[in-house]
């Protein structure tokens, strides 16, 4: 089935409402911040989960299930996935959450933690919401429109210099011997190149933020999950950016990586280093998530 509506603009009411909650998230984030944070651990010792990401992914889900009912429209949200909720893009619009992007930030008070909250139509990214909740600052983009910064059009960088660039990426939270080499001789060979740096904000959604408004050229990762990116992808999309696998193939949102560019002369200069590690698809059948 195709899922269309007869109405003039039909995601508009949608797109408003996410950035409605994005906001009200991002209060009761930083409200939590500022109180001790209990933190537990998910897959790994490294890998951080506090009471503070599921109480905002409950809210979410709530308000947006209150809007828009619960039968028409399917959540992919990052706790539920961790409780065993599937994780499988369908043709209904489904809403695609992060409620705290950068865990580890937030529980160590690094200050860049985002919300992000991303809606997908017929399995095409519609819009996407990322408000940048310690910094306030509220990036959004809707396909088609533009992507916005409070309200002021964002683009990405003109730069097609690799040598005048700087590059984004992460270090993930597995820490097996084999997976870290690569990581670390892929972000040698890239600052070889050399660039003007290498930068991480510890969160992907703040990184495609920084895509998307110039202030690097470039934000590649492994290991990413979809919650973590399918709102940047339209950001940096709208921005006038391109979005390709680490392979050169095309971006494929569940697959757990993800290369994000002001544009593909940068993308593929970087794909050419990008050591390739294997990491289970997000749409994988469950076994053990
Ligand atoms: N296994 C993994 N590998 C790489 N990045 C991951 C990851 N799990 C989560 N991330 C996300 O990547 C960024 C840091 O590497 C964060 O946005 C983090 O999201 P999180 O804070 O919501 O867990
Ligand atoms: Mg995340």
């Amino acid at each position: 089935t195709s899922y269309r509506s007869t109405m003039e603009d039909p995601w508009q009411k949608a797109y408003d409402f996410a950035v409605t909650v994005a906001r009200k998230a991002g209060e009761v984030i930083r409200k939590a911040g500022e109180s001790e944070i209990k933190v537990s651990t998910k897959s790994s010792t490294v890998d951080l989960v506090t009471k503070t990401d599921e109480r905002v992914e409950k809210i979410i889900i709530g308000s947006l299930k209150e809007e828009f009912g619960e039968g028409t429209h399917c959540f992919i949200g990052e706790e539920s996935v961790a409780k065993g909720e599937p994780c499988i893009l369908t043709h209904k619009p489904t809403w695609i959450i992060d409620p705290v992007d950068g865990t580890t930030n937030f529980v160590h008070g690094f200050p860049f933690v985002a919300v992000s909250i991303a809606f997908a139509v017929n399995k095409q990214l519609e819009f996407g919401v990322i408000y940048s909740c310690l910094e306030d600052k509220m990036y959004k983009a809707r396909n088609g429109k533009g992507a916005y910064c409070d309200d002021e059009l964002i683009q990405v960088s003109d730069v097609k210099d690799i040598n005048k660039s700087i590059i984004i990426s992460e270090h993930g939270t597995d820490r097996s011997p084999e997976k870290v080499k690569k990581i670390f001789s892929t972000m040698q060979k890239i600052l070889c190149i050399p660039v003007h740096g290498l930068r991480g904000s510890g969160t992907a959604a703040t990184n495609m933020c920084l895509v998307a408004t110039g202030a690097v050229e470039a934000f590649f990762e492994i290991g990413i999950h979809c919650w973590d990116i399918a709102a940047g992808a339209v950001i940096v999309k709208e921005a006038g950016g391109v979005l390709l696998d680490v392979d050169g193939g095309p971006f494929d949102l569940m697959s757990r990586r993800m290369v994000s560019a002001n544009n593909e002369v940068i993308a593929r200069r970087i794909i050419k280093e990008i050591e390739i590690f294997s990491a289970e698809r997000d749409d994988a059948p469950i076994q053990k998530k």
